[in-house]
């Protein structure tokens, strides 16, 4: 039976990664890969869609947990009538290892029982594997995936399960190592568990040292880095949005979707974060596999992609599983590959200028790039879209936040010559006609999207509804914070979309969405209004913004997509990138408007963006 979204705790090894709920159970695991099938979905189903359990088998009298330091291996602490117990879990990250899930079990004070049982199913939850005893361990397997179990402690194996009864007392260690392999291989030769919990914890500890970010919230900001770290898949550098697929936005809705894929949009702005911090690595990495996707015809560029760079994502439902908290369907593959979204663009470009400002070296493949991406920009822009939230309407609109990016594309492609001269595109005409075209779009949004009765940008062209992502406006530097219709904006966002303190991207009752039901407030959108208060000098409104958001945070400092004031709960997939990736970005805003003194109006102009032109 799944746990509450915020009971459970990341395990990860920068390829894929595991969620463990309080009560020590492994619902959620996908391997080799993020997006392989998994096999132990009970996550979103029930015990026998995969699930490994360990767990005291006498009274818990409670529970505490935590990260072993800056690291991603958990300590769960079981305080049991008889004693305590220790559950350390980990993906172990060594030379030549990937692929495994050790857990330890560790007596720390006393004798307790305790029971571990193995139901690994594969295919997410439709395949029980065939399970025998070998020279290597306990093999489980159906084609074409094989797990192999080894542990010094006697099991039992039953027709689909493998379980044991340990005894642990107080320094004792007795440990579970779990290999995935193809089923036409044998696995690795056993691991030294010991010496793997050591590089494990050095690889977290030495990685997380490296932060440069300084000010307030240090172990937010740093729990947060490690996330966006555990989300990456270090073979390409590209980063999954989520590792979980159709935790729902709406408890039993229909909005559910796979998060297991790269796109450009959060991607882009996770590199902004990992640059802010002092990563220029992680962010090389990814500035790679980024061009590498956008290679090709520009017109041909997606909006996301798999971790590996593959295109096609198509979606499909797994009629099998119940679903979280029954929500249906549960999704494989992710329908918005094939959308057209025009902030991409900006995104893009955006990140592309923040790397040369924050001192990344120039990229000569993006030179040429940039004027074919720009080129075709000048052809699309005016063209209705799907739009940052990804709207499964059948109509396309013409977003207020689409064409602001396209600004910003052109925007940035400017600066990129002016500041850093990019070779052979430091040609006056074509700055020339880009500060045109870039002029020409201010002009449109300014006309188009702007509401004067509500004194306020709105949604789309022509609609009266508002959306959150018309904060990023002055962020970006397409207007001033202090400008009326920003400041107007604001305060219709506050007025239409705050629901008991958190913001919601837009008013679902219009059903500009597409999608039957509601969902909850955005988190990171409540973090552009966080950042929007400190850019215009309401730092009291700031702080208590970003306080309240860092109070939803789970014990462990995880934060999902979304989160329910009405009932207290995290929604959506967990742990989000972006929820995380713009928690950093706040914390830097923040400390920033702290060192230029409290109650100054900002610029509202984001790290490493210049201020708006006046
Ligand atoms: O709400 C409908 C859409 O929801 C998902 O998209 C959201 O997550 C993306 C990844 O974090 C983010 O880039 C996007 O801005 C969000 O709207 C889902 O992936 C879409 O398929 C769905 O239409």
């Amino acid at each position: 039976m799944p746990s509450y979204i915020e009971n459970y705790a990341l395990i990860g090894d920068t390829e894929s990664a595991a969620l463990v709920s309080r009560d020590g159970a492994m619902d959620w695991l996908c391997l080799p890969r993020f997006d392989s099938d998994a096999c132990f979905a009970g996550l979103l189903g029930r015990d026998e869609h995969g699930t490994w359990v360990i767990h005291p088998a006498t009274r818990v009298r409670s529970i505490s947990r935590r990260y072993r330091g800056d690291t991603m291996i958990l300590e769960t602490e079981f305080n049991c009538d008889g004693g305590v117990v220790r559950l350390i879990d980990f993906m172990p990250i060594a030379e030549g290892i990937r692929h495994h899930v050790v857990r330890i079990v560790e007596g720390v004070e006393g004798t307790v029982p305790v029971d571990a049982i193995l139901n690994a199913r594969f295919g997410y939850g439709a395949t029980p594997p065939w399970i025998r005893q070998t020279e290597d361990g306990i093999l489980l397997t159906a084609s074409p995936d094989s797990l192999t179990l080894r542990t010094p402690a006697k099991v039992e194996l039953n027709k689909h399960r493998v379980s044991c009864r340990l005894q642990v007392s107080k320094g004792q260690r007795i440990p579970f190592e779990l290999e995935w392999h193809p089923c036409h291989r044998s696995p690795l030769a056993a691991l030294d568990v010991e010496a793997v919990l050591e590089s494990t914890e050095r690889f977290w500890s030495d990685w997380a040292a490296r932060c440069r970010y300084r000010g307030p919230h240090k172990e937010a900001v740093v729990r947060s880095l490690l996330t966006l770290k555990a989300l990456t898949y270090a073979p390409t550098g590209g980063i999954v949005a989520a590792p979980t697929t159709s935790l729902p936005e709406e408890l039993g809705g229909v909005r559910n979707w796979d998060y297991r894929y790269c796109w450009l949009r959060d991607s882009a702005l996770t590199l902004d974060a990992l640059m802010l911090c002092g990563y220029p690595d992680e962010a090389t990495a990814f500035r790679r596999w980024l061009l590498r996707v956008a290679a090709g015809e520009p017109s041909n560029l997606q909006i996301m992609y798999g971790i590996d760079g593959k295109r096609r994502l198509t979606e499909f439902e797994l009629d099998w599983l119940p679903g979280y908290a029954e929500s249906r369907p549960v999704h494989v593959g992710n329908g918005a590959w094939n959308q057209f979204q025009i902030d991409v663009y900006g995104e893009l470009f955006d990140t592309m200028y923040k790397a040369r400002r924050l001192g990344a070296p120039a990229d000569p493949e993006f030179g040429q790039m940039a004027v074919q991406l720009l080129d075709f920009l000048e052809r699309a822009w005016q063209r209705p879209d799907e739009g940052i939230w990804e709207v499964r309407g059948a109509k396309h609109r013409h977003f207020v936040h689409s064409k602001l990016m396209a600004w910003v594309a052109f925007d940035r492609g400017i600066r990129l010559v002016e500041e850093f001269g990019m070779g052979e595109l430091n040609t006056g005409s074509l700055v020339q006609h880009w500060r045109a075209l870039r002029d020409r779009i201010h002009r449109d949004v300014c006309e188009h999207g702007y509401d004067a009765a509500q004194n306020a940008f709105t949604q789309s062209y022509g609609s009266e509804g508002l959306d959150a992502s018309v904060l990023l406006m002055p962020t970006h530097g397409f207007l001033p914070i202090d400008d009326p219709r920003v400041l107007g904006t604001i305060r219709g966002i506050e007025r239409n979309l705050l629901r008991e303190g958190f913001v919601r991207r837009y008013a679902t009752e219009t059903g500009v969405d597409g999608l039957p039901g509601d969902e909850a407030p955005f988190l990171a959108c409540s973090f552009w209004l966080a950042d929007a208060y400190a850019a215009s000098g309401r730092m009291r409104d700031a702080e208590a913004m970003f306080e309240r958001l860092l109070g939803i945070r789970n014990d462990l400092g995880l934060l999902a997509e979304e989160y329910e004031p009405k009932h207290g709960r995290l929604l959506g997939n967990f742990p989000q990138g972006f929820s995380h990736l713009t928690l950093i970005h706040t914390a830097t805003v923040l400390a920033e408007s702290e060192t230029r003194g409290a109650g100054k109006r900002g610029d509202g102009a984001r790290p490493g963006v210049p201020a708006p032109p006046p």
